[in-house]
């Protein structure tokens, strides 16, 4: 469901739009309809009263905790049952974080991610999204919503900036605490630079992997095909224009982007400018042919990169104990639909332009 259906609902049965904001501040908010001092039989016309129960129940349904899983670094990998029975992922992080899904599957492929081998399986509308906030946050406080799960944001950008705009008022959540993460597509940039004044404008995390533009499309097969400096350049004006550093993703691969050429390459593309490079060593997914790099070469990576005036970090995904990989939790309990749907394409460090061809 999107959220414009369920406003359209509330204002057949004679909802003002006071009404429907405040039946959707206290539902993002993970707040029951009877909150605060003003009760519904206050403020509420009869009959949207009347219809508030079975309007709250296919809220309820759209998304429910099917497991949860808590691991050792603090964080909750939760299994989430949409309406129709599919299963998406929402990590509680610690420090108040949640990770949302946007898709079910994703058509981008990644060779490393579990959830890109199944392919797209479905949408998910931007109530969807916005119902996973509203769970989460009847679990625990949430102060930050990163768009970091299932799904590649850029391919649902209507439903997702939809659930951004309702999070960033309604829900409560500053602006900068609203972190967009995608692989980077032209319609994304156009949309966010097009955002009317007043507008929720959220952070950016761009999925960069490599600044080596043959090797980057061996390893996001179906991301489109924008060269890494125009990428850079576009996602760079977004965090000028939006007041927030970009933030870099960077899943290292031993032996295929942890190499000095990689260093060069994002000095390059990034000293001086407003961003942040995340390593985190991959996740390792049974069955695909990486390996992390050794922890000696990730921590030399974030000094060479501090070194040459470019801010890195060294991360790990949350909940790694916990089939920490994006889609991992999901393809154990569900199984791994399609999980052979995506083939692995050959990628050779050394000669990156041959492995474009293969
Ligand atoms: C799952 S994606 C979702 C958002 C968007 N599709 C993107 O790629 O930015 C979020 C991040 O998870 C990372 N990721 C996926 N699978 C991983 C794994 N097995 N280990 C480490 N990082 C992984 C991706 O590199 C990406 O930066
Ligand atoms: S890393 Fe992101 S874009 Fe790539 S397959 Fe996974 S979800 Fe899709």
């Amino acid at each position: 469901m999107d959220l414009e259906t369920f406003r359209r609902r509330l204002t057949a049965h004679g909802a003002l739009p006071v009404h429907v904001r405040r039946v959707l501040r206290l539902w993002s908010q993970g707040l029951p309809q009877d909150h605060g001092r003003r009760k519904p039989q206050d403020t509420l016309p009869a009959a949207v009263r009347a219809e508030l129960p079975a309007l709250l129940a296919d809220l309820e349904a759209l998304a429910r905790v099917d497991s949860e899983h808590p691991a050792a670094d603090g964080a909750r990998r939760l299994l989430v049952r949409l309406a129709d029975g599919q299963g998406i992922e929402a990590v509680l992080l610690p420090r108040g974080g949640l990770c949302v899904s946007t898709q079910v599957g994703c058509a981008v492929g990644c060779g490393f991610c579990m959830t890109g081998r199944s392919g797209l399986l479905r949408q998910l509308g931007s109530a969807e999204i916005v119902a996973q906030v509203a769970l989460a946050r009847r679990l625990r406080a949430v102060r930050k919503v990163v768009f970091m799960g299932m799904g590649e944001p850029a391919h649902n950008l209507d439903a997702v900036l939809d659930a951004v705009e309702l999070l960033g008022t309604l829900g409560g959540l500053g602006h900068k605490a609203i972190v967009v993460s995608s692989v980077g597509d032209a319609r994304l940039f156009e949309r966010l630079q097009a955002l009317p004044p007043g507008a929720v404008r959220p952070a950016l995390a761009l999925s960069l992997h490599s600044c080596d533009d043959a090797r980057r499309e061996a390893l996001l097969p179906r991301a489109p095909r924008l060269p890494v400096a125009e990428l850079a350049a576009a996602a760079t004006r977004w965090a000028r224009d939006s007041g927030y550093p970009l933030q870099v993703q960077w899943t290292l691969l031993a032996g295929l982007n942890d190499g000095d050429d990689e260093l060069e390459g994002l000095v390059r593309l990034f000293a001086g400018q407003p961003a942040i490079v995340n390593f985190i060593p991959w996740n390792t997914v049974e069955g695909l042919p990486w390996r992390r790099p050794d922890p000696a070469r990730s921590v030399t990576m974030v000094r060479a990169l501090r070194e040459r005036g470019v801010l890195a970090t060294l991360r790990q995904s949350a909940a790694q104990d916990v089939d920490g990989g994006c889609g991992q939790l999901r393809a154990r309990v569900d199984g791994a639909a399609g999980a052979d749907a995506v083939p692995l394409r050959r990628i050779d460090r050394a000669r990156p332009a041959a492995a474009a061809a293969a």
